[in-house]
């Protein structure tokens, strides 16, 4: 027998869905969105849903390594990310992922890192008590082998000092976690904003 998922996470993944849609992140069934559960699972958006128009029925859970609790159950392709994220930082409780414009181009130009400086809006980001700092988000190469691209990131987060709540994943997109999923689509507005603005300033150079 498997343990229903609580409504309120479902209600959650729904209401973030929405509102990744209405930004325009999440063309086509572009992007997934997850929230660890009090019991260690994971409850998130299956393969190749829409996520402007979640149902409940496309929420699923999963354990801590990704594996579904009801066997030929189709989690999102790229759940083993969500899994490298809560089992790296234990205090993330959302993830949300998403295709923008922004992220896709900006990340197709940059090399093994982003930098953001000078913008109000990184005190969004923990650690940013004032805008006059400098944020490096790593940027992946793109991978179809999503154990393959945890390993990079893990990799990655190994040698780091300081690592922001998010990535950018090469011509694909952008994860973003917090605490809670507010915290999560916060952290992801800003930088949708920023990056926004990066492209701005391309464009008027
Ligand atoms: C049609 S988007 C290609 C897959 C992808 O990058 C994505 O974010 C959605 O995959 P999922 O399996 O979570 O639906
Ligand atoms: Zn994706």
């Amino acid at each position: 027998m498997t343990v229903p998922i609580p409504e309120a996470a479902i209600a959650t993944i729904i209401a973030a869905g929405r509102r990744l849609d209405d930004a325009g992140w999440v063309p086509a069934t572009a992007g997934n969105i997850s929230v660890s559960l009090p019991d260690g699972r994971i409850a998130i958006t299956r393969s190749g849903r829409h996520k402007g128009a979640l149902v409940a029925g496309d929420v699923m859970a999963v354990d801590g390594d990704g594996r579904p609790e009801v066997q030929g159950d189709r989690p999102s392709y790229e759940t083993l990310l969500h899994c490298g994220i809560y089992r790296r930082f234990r205090d993330a409780g959302a993830v949300v992922h998403g295709h923008s414009i922004a992220n896709t181009v900006l990340s197709r130009a940059a090399g093994g890192s982003l930098t953001l400086a000078g913008y109000e809006l990184l005190k969004a980001f923990p650690g940013g008590p004032t805008h006059d700092v400098s944020v490096a988000v790593p940027v992946l190469d793109n991978d179809q082998d999503i154990p393959r691209l945890q390993r990079a990131l893990d990799a990655r987060w190994a040698g780091a000092d300081t690592i922001p709540p998010g990535y950018l994943i090469r011509g694909h997109g952008a994860y973003l976690w917090g605490p809670d999923m507010d915290a999560a689509l916060a952290r992801m507005e800003a930088l949708e904003f920023m990056l926004a603005c990066e492209l701005e300033e391309r464009r008027l150079r």
